[in-house]
């Protein structure tokens, strides 16, 4: 199997005690950090994105290749570095300030041949809103075309919408444009709480209601602590997480979940099975700082042998 990942990964600031720690993070690549530790060592994922030729730049790109994340697909700019964001907690709640107005991630998509290079052979290709929030000049509509193509081709796509309202002009162009990608996309990751908030849905039927209707065969509507709902063909199934006693930081819940589901899911997983992976790993990614925790990975292989 080949996963790739497309996105921006930028430094995370992430609260440490009384200090703070510096790490690299960002929702896709996240997901590529932990579909890569979970899968299977022959399967390989790939990350796509643009970062600087600076010295922050190469850390980030040796921080990757040390995890096992493909970078042959991250373009260098000379121009440009990597984007900053600052993890705020409360009560295990976090919230994001962003230093990336400028950040070489917002010309990923500016080269349609160099997307459609990346997406060749590929059997999954995932991206977020985040992605497409960031994406300079006709980046969208590069990427939507190298989609097409990859989808034609027999590929899969996956798409969380990953709502940020800050990086968004308008909420009218963001619904515009999750809606669009949604409807290239065969499996698409929700969380209720964003899509309640920008679509006003009453119900996480409601979002799967809606993103069937644009034509997705496979969509979950994550929920928090609530019951996670999962749709494919028609066939529907709700998955309660189990508790967690204390939540230490809420940074990559969703997308630690999406990697857990996904890499099921190509492992021949049922929907019930893979939503469960991912609930296990997020339940144990919320339990440590920061997005990207080995101690998750090493907690969630215990689970699993156990
Ligand atoms: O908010 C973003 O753009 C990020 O990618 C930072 C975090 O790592 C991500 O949101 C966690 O899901």
């Amino acid at each position: 199997m080949r996963l790739v990942f497309v996105g921006e990964c930028m430094v995370e600031i992430a609260p440490d005690g009384a200090a703070f720690r510096k790490g690299f993070a960002g929702d896709t690549f996240n997901m590529a950090w932990y579909a890569r530790h979970l899968c299977p060592r022959d399967w390989s994922v790939d990350f796509v994105s643009a970062i600087g030729q600076d010295a922050i730049s190469d850390e980030l790109a040796g921080f990757m290749t040390a995890a096992g994340v493909g970078t042959r697909h991250v373009q260098r700019h000379a121009d440009r570095t990597v984007g900053l964001y600052m993890i705020s907690l409360k009560d295990g709640e976090r919230s994001f300030s962003y230093w990336r107005s400028q950040s070489a991630a917002r010309r990923m998509a500016e080269d349609g041949a160099k997307l459609e290079e990346a997406f060749d052979g590929a059997d999954l290709v995932c991206l977020s809103g985040i992605t497409l929030a960031v994406l300079e000049g006709a980046g969208r509509d590069t990427l939507a075309a190298a989609l097409t193509k990859f989808r034609a081709a027999g590929g899969q796509v996956a798409f969380d919408p990953n709502i940020r309202p800050r990086l968004w002009a308008t909420m009218d162009e963001m619904r515009e444009v999750v809606m669009r990608f949604a409807g290239l996309s065969d499996i698409v990751l929700a969380s209720f709480d964003d899509e309640a908030a920008h679509f006003g849905d009453g119900s996480p039927e409601d979002t799967l209601a809606r993103y069937q209707a644009a034509g997705v065969t496979e969509v979950i509507v994550k929920n928090g602590a609530d019951p996670i709902l999962g749709a494919l063909d028609g066939q529907s199934v709700t998955v309660a997480p189990a508790p967690v006693a204390r939540v230490i930081d809420s940074t990559a819940a969703g997308d630690s979940f999406n990697a857990g589901y996904l890499v099921s899911a190509l492992s021949g997983g049922t929907m019930a099975q893979n939503i469960a992976a991912g609930a296990q790993l997020s339940r144990e990614v919320i339990q440590h700082a920061g997005a990207l925790s080995p101690e998750a990975v090493a907690a969630q292989a215990l689970e699993t042998a156990t």
